[in-house]
């Protein structure tokens, strides 16, 4: 829904311009200057038809019309040119600005919206506050200024020339008046429908083959048309807007230059002014079409530009986190303890709870598995050690420390996360290993990438460790991608590591090959394990089985399989109990 144009908003705008505001004030003095040169010219013409009616000399005249045309058009470029750059420099430090911002956004901020939208307000509303904060702005001004200017002169002439013009002019403004809202209504339905189009769009794109396979081409074709059409009609009727305001302002000089024409012909056959009076007024009246035509045309873009800064807005309003400082401290030495203290969560205020009440205690060293059933709450456990969420109730310490109390950059920094579906970054297989740990040496990305048995796949590729990995890794195998996101999470040397089913998709032998991997990083740091499959887990120090949000039990493989009915449930299915385990 729309809100109303507030003080808040054009502050924010004026905020967007102040930093350019020398050089605004600046080119704005030069249009206005240029704009000025212009209303003179009459006057230089009056004087020439004077002395042209006297017979005097009308070099020197002639030579200051020229002039006054000549700098006013050089005058207008520089002007023009400052105007440009500073809107160019607006539109940088707005992209910056909100690049930060998106960047530092927290994820549930972020989840709440479409990334399509958030894109287009990085690629078309800061491009929208380019005109509106420079252009717009200065032609309000200049515009108005130049038409006080020429209004005041015209009447020093002749006060019922004037009158006469200024009632013309009065319709315009009224049409004008109507037209405004007009087009901000129309062009603000025309903006929302491509942001609409462009959300459909990013959600085909997104699950490109998912779309193929579903044969819903054609299905989502219509559904993009309609959007696009309703766009064009929005569009189409902000354009009839527009034209019909702007179009009023050269009828209305029509007109009115018709009636001067006429009425003042006759003033000067009475001899009330005289004929330089009338031509001079003629001009004035024509060059009049400009400062109106400045004046409506900046009122149609603030209605435009105002909408783009709601927009921008909108982000400073999502909830953001610290951003962290790049230079990746890592928190200490060797693992970490972890204590989940009574740790309550649910996922927003109508959320049911999804963790209610997980009191666990994770040593330093080891392997430590979390099982249990689709929906127990295991991944939402990891996302609140990365601090991706703020825990309902409770405490989680990492040696001893309330996560909350940890620079928030240390801490990630201090741990290396595979995500259930290990998603990849587009680019090479390269700038994914070294993702977390940019300086890592070849000989290191070589080692990992032996250790994850991702050597065979790296020799296959054609342009090996540099070759692209496509969007979200879709070049590669879901087994291979897991394996690379083992490897990345390694290579940045975490004290503790996340791995949230990360075997899902190996096969046996793969899966054999990363738990000893596994094993053997848990001898250096905290290595916390989510699986499904229990061959990936029994062998775990510990393991502890979550049921709807609680702790049911912990333990070992062995002792859960004699204590817990739900796990040896579980190892049962999976043809694991006992030495079937081992
Ligand atoms: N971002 C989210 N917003 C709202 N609810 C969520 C969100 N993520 C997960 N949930 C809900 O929280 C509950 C726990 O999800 P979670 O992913 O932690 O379970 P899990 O034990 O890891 O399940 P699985 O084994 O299927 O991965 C589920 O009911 C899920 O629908």
């Amino acid at each position: 829904m729309r809100t109303p144009i507030d003080r808040a908003t054009w502050r924010t705008l004026l905020g967007y311009a102040r930093p350019q505001r020398l050089t605004i004030l600046f080119g704005g003095a030069l249009v206005l200057l240029s704009g000025l040169a212009a209303a003179a010219q009459p006057l230089a013409a009056k004087a020439l038809v004077d002395r042209l009616g006297s017979g005097d000399g009308i070099t020197g005249l002639l030579a200051l019309l020229v002039g006054l045309a000549l700098a006013g058009a050089a005058i207008a470029m520089v002007g023009d040119y400052l105007l440009e750059r500073a809107a160019e420099s607006v539109v940088l430090v707005a992209r910056k600005r909100l690049t930060r911002r998106l960047l530092s956004l927290r994820v549930p901020a972020v989840q709440r919206t479409e990334p399509g939208d958030l894109l287009s307000r990085f690629t078309g509303d800061t491009t929208l506050l380019r005109e509106v904060c420079t252009h717009a702005l200065v032609a309000l001004v200049t515009g108005s200024v130049t038409t006080v200017v020429m209004v005041v002169m015209m009447g020093v002439m002749d006060l019922v020339l004037l009158g006469i013009t200024l009632a013309v002019l009065l319709v315009v403004g009224l049409l004008a008046l109507a037209g405004m809202p007009m087009i901000e209504k129309a062009s603000h339905a025309a903006q929302s429908a491509v942001g609409e189009t462009g959300a459909r769009l990013e959600r085909v794109l997104g699950a490109f083959r998912t779309v193929k396979a579903a044969g819903a081409e054609t299905r989502e074709i219509a559904a993009i048309e309609r959007g696009a059409d309703n766009a064009w009609r929005a569009g189409v009727r902000s354009a009839w807007w527009e034209s019909l305001v702007h179009g009023s302002n050269g009828l209305a000089v029509q007109a009115s230059f018709l009636a001067v024409l006429g009425i003042g012909g006759a003033r000067v056959a009475t001899g009330a002014i005289s004929l330089s009076t009338l031509v001079a007024f003629l001009l004035f009246l024509f060059y009049l079409h400009e400062p109106i035509g400045q004046l409506l045309h900046a009122g149609s873009r603030l209605q435009i530009g105002l909408a783009a800064v709601r927009r921008l807005s909108e982000v400073d309003q999502m909830e953001a986190e610290p951003l962290g400082t790049g230079d990746n401290e890592v928190a200490g030495e060797g693992g970490a303890r972890l204590t989940f203290v009574d740790v309550r969560f649910r996922y927003g205020p109508d959320r049911p709870e999804v963790l209610r009440g997980v009191s666990v205690d994770v040593p330093a060293s080891g392997m430590t598995a979390f099982v249990g059933p689709s929906g127990a709450g295991k991944s939402t456990l990891f996302a609140l050690i990365e601090r991706f969420y703020e825990l309902s109730a409770g405490r989680i310490l990492l040696d001893g420390c309330d996560l909350a109390d940890w620079d928030l950059a240390a801490l990630r920094a201090g741990i290396g996360y595979v995500e259930q579906d290990a998603p990849l970054l587009s680019g090479s297989l390269r700038e994914n290993l070294v993702y977390g740990r940019p300086e890592a040496t070849d000989e290191e990305i070589r080692d990992v990438v032996a250790q994850t048995r991702l050597d065979a796949l790296v020799e296959r590729l054609p342009d090996g460790l540099d070759t692209a990995v496509g969007h979200r890794g879709t070049f590669l195998s879901g087994g291979e991608r897991q394996r690379v996101a083992l490897a990345r999470a390694l290579l940045s040397r975490p004290r503790l590591l996340l791995l949230d089913e990360i075997t899902s998709q190996l096969d046996a032998a793969n899966e054999m090959a990363i738990r000893d991997v596994v094993t053997t990083a848990a001898k250096t740091m905290t290595v916390l394990v989510v699986a499904h499959r229990l061959s990936t887990v029994t062998q775990a120090d510990r393991i502890v089985v979550l049921d709807n949000g609680t702790v049911r039990a912990a333990g070992t493989h062995d002792e859960l399989v004699r204590s817990d009915p739900m796990y040896a449930d579980f190892a049962a299915t999976q043809l694991l109990t006992g030495e079937h385990a081992r």
